[in-house]
């Protein structure tokens, strides 16, 4: 796995786990600054590139579905299979024919130093990286085109926030970033902190969605499908490949009943690729798993009920 300095890829960087044998995510370089002069909400100006395996990146699709922005802002899928050259595309990509992703940072920024990620929202105008943090994406998805496309919905509305908030700032460093912590922990120690860590956030909102439907009361907010690119790949890919495996999502009966509960949601089901989830982790991680196998199973049916309409 590597990362770009000074404009150019570095094929090893040793960087996923640091000598404590934890794993410490890096920070996004490239951050919003969308409306205005700078990048106004345009049709045909912006373009994402995701990897239907990431769950950040799958934020931005769900968003996307959700918002109506498929006819306003095209999509490019990376390959899963994330090798010695970072993230590439099974055929070049439709801007500048770009067979990695890398090649996209170091148009944007000659000098670049860091990961090479997905997401990433590509100013077609301007050549370059609005933003390549999906939290950010998202909040931009979720307003600064509603003038152009009708749909007002709101995933963060403003009486809300506060909650929503509260509930991210949980979520994100126990749950979607706790199952890489367990994955990419390079000792045990640091591996069963990061394990009983994850289990005890699971086992709260297990707790917290017992009275209510969704995170935040009886409405599906931002917050829940943070959440849910989590658990939609828990039991194909963390279960095993990652480590955490003191239990299935299947095992817990409410956040199995919400996960189906979201996955049933208009246009969600089409986000999700377990073929591309499954291949990308079980193959790219080779640290993890040297011979590539990709697993068959697990068998998973996230149409059956979910049972939680009965929840005020
Ligand atoms: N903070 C970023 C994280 C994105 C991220 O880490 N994406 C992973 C894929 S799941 C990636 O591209 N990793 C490649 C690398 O770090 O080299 C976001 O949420 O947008």
């Amino acid at each position: 796995m590597g990362m770009m300095i000074d404009g150019r890829w570095e094929g090893d960087d040793g960087k996923w786990a640091s000598k404590d044998g934890k794993f410490h995510r890096a920070p996004s370089k490239f951050h919003c600054q969308f409306g205005g002069e700078g990048f106004p909400a345009e049709p045909d100006r912006y373009h994402l590139y995701v990897s239907m395996a990431c769950p950040w990146a799958h934020r931005t699709l769900i968003f996307r579905k959700l918002k109506g922005l498929e006819d306003i802002i095209p999509v490019t899928v990376v390959d899963p299979h994330m090798l010695s050259r970072g993230w590439q595309f099974s055929e070049p990509e439709p801007l500048y024919g770009f067979n990695h992703a890398h090649q996209l940072y170091a148009k944007a920024d000659s000098q670049y130093t860091g990961r090479v990620t997905v997401p990433i929202l590509w100013d077609k105008r301007r050549e370059t990286i609005v933003c390549n943090e999906s939290a950010e994406i998202i909040r931009i998805f979720n307003v600064a085109f509603n003038d152009l496309t009708g749909n007002r919905d709101d995933y963060y509305p403003a009486d809300l926030r506060d909650q929503i908030d509260e509930i991210n700032a949980f979520v994100y460093p126990n749950i979607n970033n706790g199952v890489y912590k367990c994955g990419f922990a390079t000792a045990q120690n640091a591996y069963e902190a990061a394990f009983d860590n994850l289990f005890s956030a699971l086992d709260s909102v297990e707790e917290r969605l017992t009275a209510q439907r969704y995170l935040v009361g009886n409405r599906i907010t931002e917050a829940d499908w943070r959440l849910f690119t989590t658990l939609i790949r828990f039991d194909a890919v963390y279960v095993g490949h990652f480590k955490c495996n003191r239990n299935r999502i299947a095992d817990m009966p409410n956040l199995s009943g919400y996960l189906r509960d979201l996955y049933q949601q208009p246009g969600i089901a089409e986000t999700v690729n377990f073929s591309h989830i499954k291949e990308h982790y079980y193959f790219s991680h080779e640290s993890i798993n040297p011979t590539r196998i990709v697993p068959k199973g697990p068998v998973l049916d996230f149409d059956a009920p979910h049972n939680r309409t009965f929840i005020i």
